[in-house]
């Protein structure tokens, strides 16, 4: 699954230009949707999140987390969710199809987070049969039954109570079911614009801009987003409050500050962070094949996708990014030095 998804990510914009840096915007900061790092399994960790905080991401999504897990193990809990003042705002997902259940996760996650999203699009054959992510999309009703109770639970209409989505055709049906989320109290949708069949298919932003057309809950546009300027053009497109990126952070973490790949020292601060939250050796690992992809020439990638362990990554970083500095004009010249961070942190 990581090998395709490696695949994938290599195939995104390989006609950027060479050199990272800033792309001009004719958007300020302040007049333009808000920027949101998506739920990602595995990879939406408190690390990343920091990361991507760095540039230009406004809200961050956790991995979704099964509900019940998190309600009945407090070991759960500490292996699948953590978080710091920093790490604001944040919106916690979870996995669940009972609304007492996600009230009660709601409730434990409340006084560290800005809001929860019950995710209502995952597609996958496990979460499915469970009766989870997509799987709730033709249960419109119980749907708003589970932010009516979240609702009810927590005292605080600033909290954020979200569902994260795929569309469906006819777009009546979604577009009720958005309705009906709406009426309850959700606070914001969104909108992955492919159906839970379709996997790498162009989303669809028309979709997006009529479901934001028909509520009036700030919408976030989620599919295919690549770069900042992307980003503005589907917000421009489809009228949304906000515009979601998943592979495309992966792939560049600076992605919404408008750099065209991954700047030399995003990669320095991921490793810094990596360190300090004790990130797992393999999604640290993960993370680095992600996102280096543009600052290393094809072959070199080759080397360093085949390492099996962070410390090997680290080493062949070291050696090769004093010759990456030289070469990227405007990048820090700070030598990395990563090996001893990640020494010292992971033992
Ligand atoms: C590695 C990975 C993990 C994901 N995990 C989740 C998840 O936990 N919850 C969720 O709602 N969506 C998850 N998704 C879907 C993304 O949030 C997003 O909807 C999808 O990738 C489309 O956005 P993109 O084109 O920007 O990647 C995941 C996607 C990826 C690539």
């Amino acid at each position: 699954m990581v090998d395709r998804l490696i695949e994938r990510l290599d195939a995104i914009a390989v006609e950027e230009p060479e050199i990272s840096e800033p792309a001009k915007s004719d958007k300020s900061n302040q007049n333009r949707p808000i920027f949101v790092s998506a739920p990602m399994v595995r990879y939406s960790k408190l690390a990343f999140r920091r990361l991507v905080r760095l540039y230009d991401v406004d809200c961050c999504y956790t991995p979704m987390i099964y509900a019940k897990c998190h309600v009945d193990s407090e070991k759960a809990r500490q292996a699948e969710f953590s978080t710091c003042p920093e790490d604001r705002p944040l919106i916690v997902q979870f996995a669940t199809d009972d609304a007492v259940i996600l009230a009660k996760a709601t409730e434990l996650v409340y006084h560290e987070s800005s809001g929860v999203d019950l995710n209502c699009g995952c597609p996958k054959s496990d979460v499915r049969s469970k009766g989870f992510g997509s799987a709730l999309l033709s249960k419109p009703d119980l749907l708003a039954d589970m932010v009516r109770h979240v609702r009810a639970t927590i005292n605080d209409p600033d909290y954020i109570v979200s569902l994260k989505i795929r569309i469906n055709y006819p777009l009546e049906k979604t577009v009720d079911l958005c309705r009906k989320a709406e009426a309850a109290g959700v606070s914001r949708l969104a909108v992955h614009g492919r159906t839970p069949a379709q996997n790498h298919d162009p989303p669809d932003y028309d979709a997006i801009r009529i479901i934001n057309e028909s509520v009036n809950v700030p919408i976030i546009a989620n599919g295919d987003i690549r770069s900042r300027a992307q980003a503005l053009e589907v917000a421009e497109r489809t009228g949304v409050y906000g515009v979601m990126a998943a592979e495309g952070l992966l792939a560049n973490p600076a992605m919404f500050a408008g750099y065209t790949k991954t700047p030399i020292e995003c990669v320095r601060k991921f490793v810094g962070f990596a360190a300090e939250y004790d990130l797992d050796k393999t999604f640290t690992q993960q993370h680095l094949v992600f996102m280096l992809r543009h600052v290393l020439p094809a072959k070199e990638r080759k080397v360093m996708n085949a390492y099996k362990n962070v410390f090997e990554t680290l080493k062949f970083l070291d050696e090769k990014f004093p010759e990456l500095n030289d070469s990227l004009p405007g990048q820090t010249t700070l030598p990395l030095n990563l090996t001893p961070i990640i020494d010292s942190a992971h033992g």
